[in-house]
């Protein structure tokens, strides 16, 4: 038996998987959580903006010293028969380093500077450079941004790039390289400067052929073109290539076979579109965890309203890969669980559950706009159609009987009217959506919201039996890698996890909720395009 080792860094914890490249039988696994987690409000005892979010990379590092020792052990394999490894991560998250891949915040002199961190891909604090860049754009909006549904995300790597110019420049002078994480951990297992084209296309402004936009990098700031050909430049790998072999070093430290191939480095939710089997155009992927990132695959390249973006060859050699995102799902529900009254906290102690769990039997019993609330699932701004991360969330309908459990099933219910805006703009842009696949660490977790998510988009939604389809999308990257397959068609297909359960609309509920979806779309429609001073105005109060 041959195995590949896949690797998947999100938001909160790397996960590795021993994955049986004939079968695609998960043979051991490991999770590593972070242990400085994200990094919100203060770094040691200075306090950050509220809009940063940066983590230690010593953590990702950990992942592969504690994760690969221990999957393997878990999965009782000899490292000899390890043919491949590939790597998934979150987009577009930013690490800063010198010339020899060691990033700026291990260095002493730069150890309280929120600036030689990484900035995850949720790190908001590049809004004023992400307005400069739109409002560059103007002029040949269609040209620039077209392929990016016409919006730029503070979230993407060039906004980043440019704050880092603008609030840290001693930082961006002692930087040599300005890495995607993925790309990072890809380039120093295998000791050299290596970019993949996924993030790449998605997240920096380039497209194979024309490369990256350099003519609009010297509209948005002449010292940009200098700043990517010097930093963000390195050999192109494609999905699908091998980026290179693991050292001799890293071989030794993390107990695996010296040269092994690895994997050109994918971005996460692009790689749970591999784990779950999807190959083909009208299937929705939905990859839901802290956020939800929407994928779809398609043979042309059509312009779709506020989308992340569209790349060929992202994904599958040959296909359109196509992003669409919301910035706060699980991270949502985790927020509503922070609020819980303390008699819920206490009955989910005394039940042996947790607070998530109490609120979702809660929930559950209620029926569809029994509670006659509406929310606007904007915790973490807009990132789809509206694509302002200024925007902030709004809950109507509250009366004095409202309960906990009321608005946790109304937060549900708005991250699913969020996915309706974005499927029915990939229906309008002429990318039928025929199947819906659910993936990610939420659909096991919370039956109830598969639930909400089948009558609210009205379609049958498949759920993947595996919480971790991104680790298995990278190790069938590892496969190719390793030459078990000639394709990553063959592999996906060699590697296919099974689906745990379809779960139907419910047609009386549909009905229902078609009217409370009329509601949040005037809300939308009202706070997020006619009336953006009011989030504006808050916004302004709130910084004071
Ligand atoms: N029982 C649950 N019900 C709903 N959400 C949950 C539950 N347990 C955890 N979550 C949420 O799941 C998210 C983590 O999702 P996961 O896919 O495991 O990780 P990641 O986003 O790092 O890939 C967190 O935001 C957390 O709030
Ligand atoms: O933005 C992207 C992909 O483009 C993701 O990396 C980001 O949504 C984080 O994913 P998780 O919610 O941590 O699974």
């Amino acid at each position: 038996m041959k195995y590949s080792i896949g690797i998947d860094f999100g938001t909160g914890s790397g996960r590795v998987l021993i994955v049986n490249v004939q079968t695609g039988e998960i043979a051991g696994m490991s999770v590593v959580k972070y242990s400085s987690g994200t990094i919100e409000k203060a770094l040691f005892d200075n306090m950050i903006p509220d809009s940063f979010a940066l983590q230690d990379s010593a953590d990702y590092i950990d992942v592969l010293q504690k994760g690969i020792p221990a999957a393997l052990a878990d999965a009782g394999i000899n490292k000899e028969d390890i043919i491949g490894m590939g790597i998934d991560f979150t987009s577009s998250t930013m690490v800063v380093t010198d010339e020899t891949f060691t990033p700026l915040s291990w260095y002493e002199n730069y150890k309280t500077n929120p600036h030689a961190y990484v900035k995850l891909w949720k790190h908001h604090g590049a809004s004023e450079e992400t307005a400069a860049i739109l409002e560059t754009s103007q002029k040949q909006k269609e040209k620039w941004l077209g392929n990016y549904g016409l919006n730029v995300s503070s979230e993407w790597m060039i906004p980043k790039i440019l704050e880092l110019k603008n609030k840290a420049p001693e930082i961006l002078k002692k930087t040599a390289y300005i890495m995607e994480a993925g790309d990072w951990i890809v380039s120093r297992l295998v000791h050299e400067n290596v970019r993949s084209n996924c993030a790449r296309g998605f997240k920096s402004f380039w497209n194979e052929q024309d490369g990256f936009y350099y003519d609009f990098f010297e509209q948005i700031d002449p010292d940009l073109p200098t700043i990517v050909k010097e930093k963000l430049e390195g050999r192109l790998v494609k999905i699908g290539e091998k980026a290179g072999v693991l050292t001799r070093e890293m071989s030794e430290s993390l107990g695996l076979p010296e040269g092994l191939p690895v994997a050109a480095a994918i971005i996460d939710a692009h790689s749970s579109l591999l784990g779950i089997g999807s190959r083909q155009r009208n299937q929705l992927t939905m990859v839901m965890g802290t956020s939800t990132c929407h994928l779809m695959l398609h043979e042309d390249q059509k312009k779709v309203p506020g989308i992340s973006g569209s790349v060929k060859d992202a994904i599958i050699p040959g296909l359109f890969a196509y992003e669409a995102g919301q910035s706060a799902v699980g991270d949502l529900f985790e927020f509503a669980v922070k609020q819980a009254p303390k008699e819920y906290i206490d009955e989910a102690k005394e039940r042996n559950i947790s607070v998530y769990k109490l609120l979702e039997q809660k929930a559950a019993g209620k029926k569809p706009g029994e509670a006659g609330l509406v929310a606007l699932d904007w915790h973490n701004g807009n990132r789809s159609l509206l694509s302002n991360s200024g925007l902030r969330a709004l809950l109507i309908g509250q009366t004095l009987h409202t309960k906990h459990e009321d608005i946790y099933r109304a937060y549900m219910e708005a991250t699913a009217f969020g996915t309706k805006m974005i499927m029915s703009a990939y229906e309008e842009a002429g990318m039928d959506v025929e199947e819906v696949f659910a993936c990610g660490g939420l659909p096991q977790k919370s039956p109830l919201l598969m639930r909400i998510y089948a009558d609210i988009l009205n379609k049958p939604i498949y759920i993947s039996a595996t919480d971790y389809a991104p680790a298995v999308g990278a190790a069938i990257l590892g496969a190719v890698a390793g030459k078990t397959y000639d394709s990553i068609e063959d592999a996906v297909a060699g590697m296919e996890q099974p689906f745990l359960k379809t779960v139907h609309p419910i047609p009386e509920n549909v009905e229902i909720y078609k009217k409370l979806f009329a509601i949040y779309k005037d809300m939308h429609d009202y706070f997020g395009k006619q009336n953006t001073h009011i989030m504006e105005e808050l916004n302004k109060l709130s910084y004071l």
